[in-house]
């Protein structure tokens, strides 16, 4: 059995146990189920902490978990990223209140509130600046009015905690985070469960990222089409009834769909289709 760690709580929780529904395993009903074993697939899922899946992990107990980068490097577990899965961005970063300081190089002597003490002890240890952290388990942006901290070191996805709080960030981003899957550090990369696995979450990534397009074009304008739909690999073309015509089937990145249907458009191409994707493997 693989044994892998998912996010019981918080902001990574739902998106981790829908990717992995999304993949094929099956997922916890209810939220206080902390073990699920899916025997189809031979996978033992266990809900835990995001904070502590990393320790977990590098303990050798568990295969792989997913959590957040920022989470990891703060963890210092002996763990590292093998896939990151495009959900939970944020960045990291510090906040003060306007005109405390130009950077962090004006910290010294300051206190830094942050649930985050290992990255931000490292960040200072790094810049050789002489601060103290104290440690809070959450809102910390309240730890500025209330006289613990003169700097934060937080969590930014939309910056509304921050405006609320009448905080701004202060100097480049610390680290930029999204959920990433772990896995022990020097752990052997052939283990064939393991692949199985990130192949499925790969597939699900793609699935989201890319939609399939299908248009018919003069023969004369293939070049110029696939010059805007050139696919992962290479479009698929095939003759049609009407001479002189071709099909042509490739992925085109989501994002890009209609443009690339307007340019298409333009060149001649007509029955423009495109669809959804909803599963592959590379
Ligand atoms: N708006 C957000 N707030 C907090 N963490 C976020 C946010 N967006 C993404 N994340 C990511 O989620 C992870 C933190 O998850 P965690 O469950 O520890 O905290 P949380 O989502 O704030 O939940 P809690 O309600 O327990 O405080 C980190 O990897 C972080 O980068
Ligand atoms: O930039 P934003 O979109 O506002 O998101 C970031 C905020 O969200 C998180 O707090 P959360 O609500 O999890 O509360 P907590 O501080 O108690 O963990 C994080 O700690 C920031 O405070
Ligand atoms: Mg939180």
């Amino acid at each position: 059995m693989l044994r892998i760690a998912v996010p019981n709580k918080g902001s990574l929780s739902g998106p981790a146990s829908a990717m992995l529904h999304e993949a094929g395993y099956r997922q916890r009903k209810e939220s206080k189920e902390l073990v699920v074993i899916d025997p189809d697939n031979e996978v033992e899922f266990f809900y835990l902490r995001p904070k502590d899946i990393a320790i977990y992990v590098a303990s050798g107990k568990l295969d792989i978990g997913i959590t957040g980068r920022d989470l990891l490097l703060d963890s210092g577990a002996s763990a590292e990223e093998i896939l990151a899965l495009n959900f939970g961005r944020s960045t990291f970063r510090y906040a003060t209140r306007p005109g405390t300081a130009s950077g962090p190089e004006d910290f010294g002597g300051m206190t830094i509130a942050t649930s985050y003490e290992g990255i931000v002890a490292k960040h200072l240890a790094d810049q050789g600046i002489d601060a103290s952290v104290v440690h809070l388990d959450g809102a910390v942006e309240t730890a500025i009015q209330l006289g613990v901290a003169q700097v934060i070191a937080d969590v930014v996805e939309t910056g509304t905690s921050l405006r609320n709080a009448g905080l701004e960030v202060i100097g480049e981003p610390i680290l930029t985070s999204e959920a990433v899957v772990v896995r022990r550090h020097g752990a052997p990369d052939d283990h064939p469960q393991v692949q199985q696995f990130l192949r499925r979450l790969q597939g699900v990534l793609v699935a989201r990222s890319y939609v399939m397009m299908d248009y018919d074009c003069r023969a004369e304008h293939l070049e110029q089409a696939v010059a805007l739909t050139p696919g992962l690999e290479s479009p698929t073309v095939s003759p049609l009834h009407n001479e002189g015509w071709v099909a042509v089937r490739a992925m085109v990145p989501a994002k890009e769909a209609q443009r690339i249907m307007d340019d298409l458009y333009e060149i001649g191409a007509r029955a423009i289709l495109t669809t959804a994707i909803h599963a592959c493997r590379l």
